[in-house]
């Protein structure tokens, strides 16, 4: 399992662990990881030309510090101060003397400026000269103790820096990407890769934020034990927890012990919505779809396995979990008898609209609503861009107010409890998945693990790493449709499993 810490159980440990080793060890523990790092991705060391960008707390020690590192391997290191009067004093001098050369950002060596008329943003020309020709550029403008998008001097040096075409390395995380929530207001570097220390954050972790950070390397720091006594934000499934969590078959199973999975989805408008949703309940681990719905001939013909009738669904005969929602249209008969029903049920696309929030409430048996951040927003009362830019915020905020499971899926796809407690990122999302029909296929998939017997949290985070693995092995970079998606479902499960 990977996982992301807050910034305030971030700084406890560090509190923690900093009363038991010397003065400073930590910032030389990060500073040793970034240079390596820094010299890996350089090839070449001796000879490189590498520009430090150096905000005012202990993110530009960091960077100065791994600078002081570069530059004894022979690197030509340049210090761009942001805030001359007050820079890591310790980490100035151990450039200095490695030979580093420093200029100061402000115009005439002051503190910070803001925007003006000439858009120099009080941005010396000697700064901006220093990223001329460098091959790489250290972001150590701000980490964890970032408040909102970059101010306008900084902003005008991460300009020039992309504008130079060096490569861009993050210290902790990209510079004005919040650490909590991946958020970005306003400016913020795009890195080419992000050294982070001690543990992920969780802005690493989802859209907008991983998108600045590029590739994440972890750097040890010896915070891992004090982190121990705090309750991790986030946490990515790897395979391993994936592989564990599989609803794999044994001797004495059959049909209803692997659980039947209920289907209620398509309408004489939309029937392929039916088709593909069971298309995915199909391949993901009970041992039988009963679609019930005016499909049925459609899901019949293409899978003649389906259990199908018309309706409804309380006379369909037992099953262990519902999926609800896509392709219904506007008629929630149906819809109503699966969400009164005393099993795990998954409400997605039209469910989602016709759903009350009440009859959902009142629920005993677990729920899984599963919205995009379109849906999500119609759910919330505000706009997709609010959700896009505030995923972990949106999806605890829906868990909370339907005291239900709740899968935003999206570029980055997160999973939150009614409870509270880690949220759950998938890592395994493509842009390939944005493709229709793609999201009947997951709730398909999801609805049939709950049937497997998976917690309504373990069946989203599976289901869409699940999901994810199979769109990337039926795309191979290049357009796939959600039948495509379904039909490459065997293939990630054999992945998983290591088959
Ligand atoms: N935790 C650990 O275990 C370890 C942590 N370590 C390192 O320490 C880092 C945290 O250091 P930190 O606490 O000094 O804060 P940091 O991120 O440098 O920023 C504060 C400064 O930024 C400024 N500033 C704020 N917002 C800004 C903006 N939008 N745009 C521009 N400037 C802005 C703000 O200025 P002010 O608001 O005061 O004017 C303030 O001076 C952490 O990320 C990691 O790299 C490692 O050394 C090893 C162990
Ligand atoms: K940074």
């Amino acid at each position: 399992m990977r996982t992301a810490y807050s910034v305030d159980s971030v700084r406890a440990a560090e509190r923690a662990l900093m009363a038991r080793v010397p003065d400073g060890a930590l910032m030389q523990r990060a500073a040793a990881g970034l240079a390596v790092a820094c010299g890996q991705l350089l090839g070449r060391v001796y000879g490189a030309r590498v520009v430090l960008l150096v905000g005012s707390g202990d993110n530009g020690g960091d960077a100065l510090f791994a600078g002081a590192r570069l530059a004894r391997r022979g690197a030509g290191v340049t210090a761009v101060l942001l805030a001359p009067d007050r820079v890591h004093g310790g980490g100035l001098a151990a450039l200095l003397r490695a030979g580093g050369r420093v200029v100061d950002a402000p115009v005439g060596g002051g503190a910070d400026g803001s925007a003006d008329a000439d858009g120099s943003a009080g941005v010396s020309e000697r700064a901006l000269a220093a990223l001329d020709g460098a091959r790489l550029v250290v972001d150590g403008i701000v980490g964890i103790g970032g408040k909102g998008g970059l101010r306008a001097p900084a902003a005008r040096l991460v300009r020039a820096a992309a504008a130079s075409g060096a490569l861009i390395v993050s210290v902790d995380l990209p510079s004005g990407v919040d650490a909590d929530t991946g958020q970005v207001r306003g400016d913020a570097v795009r890195a080419d890769a992000t050294v982070t220390f001690g543990t992920y954050k969780p802005g690493l972790l989802v859209d907008p934020g991983r998108e600045y950070a590029g590739a994440v390397r972890l750097v040890d720091i010896g915070l891992d034990g004090e982190l121990g006594a705090h309750d991790a934000a986030l946490e990515a499934l790897q395979y391993a927890d994936v592989e564990r969590l599989l609803p794999v078959p044994g001797a004495e199973s059959d049909k209803y012990r692997r659980g039947v999975v209920g289907v209620v989805a398509g309408s004489a408008r939309y029937p392929g919505a039916a088709v593909l949703c069971v298309a995915g309940a199909l391949r993901a681990g009970a041992g039988a779809v009963r679609y019930v719905g005016p499909a049925a001939d459609a899901v019949v013909a293409r899978f003649p396995e389906a259990l199908v009738s018309a309706g409804p669904p309380a006379a369909a005969g037992r099953v262990q979990a519902w999926v609800a929602g896509p392709g219904l249209g506007d008629d929630d008969a149906f819809l109503r008898d699966a969400v009164a029903a005393d099993v795990p049920v998954l409400i997605d696309a039209d469910g989602l609209r016709l759903v009350d929030v009440s009859a959902v409430r009142g629920r005993d048996a677990p729920t899984l609503l599963t919205p995009h951040a379109g849906e999500a927003a119609a759910l919330l009362g505000v706009s997709r861009e609010e959700v896009e830019g505030a995923r972990l915020e949106s999806v605890r905020e829906l868990a909370a107010r339907y005291s239900a499971t709740v899968l935003l899926k999206g570029s980055t796809t997160v999973v939150a409890s009614p409870g509270g407690g880690a949220v759950r990122v998938n890592p395994t999302g493509t842009s390939w998945l944005a493709t229709a029909g793609s999201g009947d296929v997951l709730s398909g998939l999801a609805g049939s693990l709950l049937a497997a017997g998976l917690g309504a949290g373990d069946a989203g985070a599976v289901g869409a790493f699940l999901h994810g693995l199979a769109g990337r092995l039926a795309a191979e970079g290049a357009p796939v449709g959600a039948q495509d998606v379904a039909e490459a479902l065997p293939l990630a499960w054999r992945d998983v499993r290591g088959a």
